[in-house]
């Protein structure tokens, strides 16, 4: 019941995050569940309404489209047992207004028959990005890249976690993350209450990592909610400064910090608007984009976007950019870093920083772990789903580490 709630939140165009309030009085192992088999679902709906298209006279309304699709995944996508899925689902059917009566029997008896379609549930390729995303994605690296980023988008994503030390569960990744299968339940691992480590996508980890924190610098984090990097610049032992537009979400920043015994000065602003007393070492600009690299994470994203937007949310990367060139000292570094699949939020605003700014170099990627091959022509550091499939992927990113040679950018 509580993931149909949740799918139909995302129906009506909220995010899961925006919908969680709905799950709120469910015990937290049936939150937990619910959270789960909604992601699992909107993972899939394009393959189950192609699975289940031939087997229904017309296309039922939407919340009986819901548990068909949810029963359907229960079934094939995560194998429990048939009978408890056509049950609850007939269930929650009949339990669905005057209607539902009627619509019960014919629930039933379409999902004995997907019972026994594991066979062309299997022969249909997973979702495919939607048309203003996948466009640019095979523009830039093909068909066959698109097609494993999508099977990376089905799989989901693991648990991934930045150690503050040395101790951290988990399996240590090339990179210096520790991954943990999906599903972990995260404050029930050692190291939680003593704030060892956080959640983190080893992709992510990679922006403060290429910018390489020194002990004392003073560096600037300018859209640092909910604190991630912030976390790892400050366990660097950097002098920190964390800033981020939105004030609840800077609320997160401390709740971090406090979590991880770590500091930073917390700074409500917009970063456009700032500047620091004095010059900086080094800055971090994790800008606000498209978020199209998260989608392992939030599957509802296609569902709920539809690129509209882009154009002011490159602009705006751009303005944040420049602006942060200006906070630097001569010779200081800048980390550029979006969660995002499109080229124009990565790539493309690398080239034009660099033209617009003829002394700023970018500086290789280096940090272990990192693979020649996610390095780009340009010196960028392009990370995608599909990499590291035999370790169950990470987000996409593009990260460019710059430095400003000389006073003037
Ligand atoms: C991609 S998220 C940052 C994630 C964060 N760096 C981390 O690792 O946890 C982008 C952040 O930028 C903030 N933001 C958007 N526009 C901003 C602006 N003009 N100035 C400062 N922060 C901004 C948003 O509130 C959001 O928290």
């Amino acid at each position: 019941m509580g993931a149909l709630r949740l799918l139909g939140a995302v129906d009506e165009g909220a995010t899961l995050d925006e919908a969680a309030a709905l799950t709120e009085r469910l015990p937290p192992p049936d939150r937990a569940r619910a959270r789960r088999l909604a992601l699992e679902v909107l993972r899939r709906e394009d393959r189950c309404d192609l699975l289940l298209a031939p087997m229904l006279a017309r296309r039922p309304r939407p919340e009986i489209m819901r548990i068909l699709r949810l029963a359907t995944v229960e079934m094939l996508a995560l194998a429990e047992a048939p009978h408890g899925a056509v049950n609850a689902a007939v269930a929650l059917a009949r339990a669905s207004g005057q209607k539902g009566q009627a619509a019960a029997g014919m629930v039933n008896a379409v999902l004995r028959k997907v019972a026994g379609a594991a066979e062309p549930w299997a022969r249909l390729s997973p979702q495919k990005l939607p048309a203003w995303l996948r466009g640019p994605v095979v523009a830039a690296w093909g068909e066959a890249v698109a097609a494993a980023i999508e099977a990376a988008h089905e799989a989901g994503a693991p648990l991934d976690l930045t150690p503050k030390g040395a101790d951290c569960p988990g399996e240590a990744l090339p990179t210096g993350s520790y991954r943990l299968p999906a599903g972990t339940q995260v404050s029930a691992l050692p190291g939680y209450e003593a704030g060892d480590w956080w959640v983190q996508d080893a992709a992510a980890a990679l922006a403060a990592r290429l910018l390489d924190p020194r002990p004392g610098e003073r560096i600037a984090d300018l859209c640092a909610a909910p604190g991630g990097k912030t976390l790892q610049l400050a366990a660097a032992g950097a002098e920190v400064t964390a800033l981020d537009i939105s004030q609840p979400r800077l609320a997160r920043v401390a709740e971090n910090l406090s979590r991880c015994r770590l500091s930073a000065r917390l700074v409500a602003a917009d970063a456009l608007d700032w500047r620091p007393d004095q010059p900086l070492d080094a800055v971090l600009l994790d800008a606000p984009c498209s978020a199209t690299g998260t989608i392992r994470r939030h599957p509802e994203l296609p569902r709920i976007r539809d690129g509209a937007g882009l154009t002011e949310l490159t602009g705006l990367q751009a303005r944040l950019l420049d602006h942060a060139l200006t906070l630097l000292k001569p010779g200081g570094r800048l980390v550029y870093a979006t969660c995002s699949l499109l080229p124009a939020e990565g790539e493309e605003q690398l080239a034009a920083a660099l033209a617009r700014h003829p002394d700023l170099t970018v500086e290789p990627p280096q940090a272990p772990g990192i693979e020649p091959g996610w390095i780009t022509a340009q010196g960028g550091l392009r990370l995608r789903p599909d990499l590291w499939p035999e370790r169950g992927g990470m987000d996409g990113f593009f990260i460019a580490r710059l430095r400003k040679t000389a006073g003037r950018t």
